[in-house]
């Protein structure tokens, strides 16, 4: 089987840091991959590279056999298309209604009649449960309802795929479970592709089939959910169960905490 997306030995700096220093990744088409680290490692950014909105200094992103770096802007533009994202920060337009969000990218980029457009508004809509909370506006929403309009959007245009980024924060348990419930479903129903980036490690590694662990610019564990749990290594342990500290350590790195108190105050 070929994967979808398609990664080969992706080196990107910031400055002089490697943000990736030569990383593989397979992204297969109908599964749902999860891409977790801790903060900071890159996964925003790779998202991003994916998408074409940066450039990898060294190696390949394919796209559906396409190579994302190689493609002339309008060729880039058409498959990005096709790529549904969701970003935590994708925020709704506030001035028009829930209906008019999700239909906002099919009148943007499609002639479709209007009667065609609501019909597709509403397919979408439904199949994130709320085709009856059209006619709200996003200010009357819960976080989690505006998520899932979010998600409606993100699938007007039909995306092969959809890259979701934090899609969890700020939730509270019961509407992160209905959004982690719902990225499974709607990826099942739809025959999407997905990819999660997120720091809720044991609500995404419950729906996803294939999970990458980055860090330090490196893949340090790849498998499915099933493997990962057998793996043994105590990155993974420490992982899957939200350990605060371990192999991935909590401070961020430095002097000790011995150190900066005996430094009296004089020094910060
Ligand atoms: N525009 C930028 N300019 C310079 N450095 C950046 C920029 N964006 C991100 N970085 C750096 O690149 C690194 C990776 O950032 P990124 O946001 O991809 O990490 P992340 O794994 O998504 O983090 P988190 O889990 O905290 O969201 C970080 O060290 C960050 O400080």
């Amino acid at each position: 089987m070929t994967p979808l997306i398609k990664i080969r030995d992706l080196h990107f700096y910031r400055g002089n840091k490697a943000i990736f220093d030569g990383i593989d990744i397979d992204i297969y088409r109908g599964k749902v991959t999860a891409i977790m680290g801790p903060s900071g490692t890159g996964k925003t950014t790779l998202l991003k590279l994916i998408g074409g909105q940066l450039k990898p200094h060294r190696g390949t992103i394919e796209v559906d056999g396409q190579d994302v770096n190689k493609l002339n802007r309008s060729s880039l533009y058409a498959l990005r298309k096709r790529m549904g994202m969701l970003f935590q920060s994708g925020a709704l337009l506030t001035d028009i209604s829930v209906f008019d969000n999700v239909a906002f990218p099919l009148r943007e980029h499609t002639r479709l009649p209007a009667s065609m457009i609501r019909d597709l508004v509403l397919m979408k809509l439904q199949a994130v449960g709320l085709r009856n909370a059209r006619h709200l506006m996003p200010s009357e929403l819960s976080g989690g309802m505006a998520r899932r309009v979010a998600l409606a959007r993100a699938m007007a245009l039909d995306p092969m795929m959809i890259m979701y980024d934090e899609p969890f924060t700020g939730q509270d348990p019961i509407s992160m479970g209905t959004l982690v419930n719902l990225i499974r479903r709607v990826n099942d129903a739809m025959g999407l592709t997905s990819i999660v980036v997120s720091h809720d490690v044991a609500e995404t590694a419950r729906i996803a089939d294939d999970i990458y662990l980055l860090s330090g610019g490196k893949v340090i564990e790849q498998g499915t959910t099933e493997q990962l749990k057998k793996s043994g290594s105590p990155w993974v342990e420490q992982f899957l169960q939200g350990l605060p500290d371990g192999p991935v350590p909590f401070h961020y790195p430095g002097t000790s905490f011995e150190a900066d108190l005996m430094a009296g105050e004089e020094s910060q």
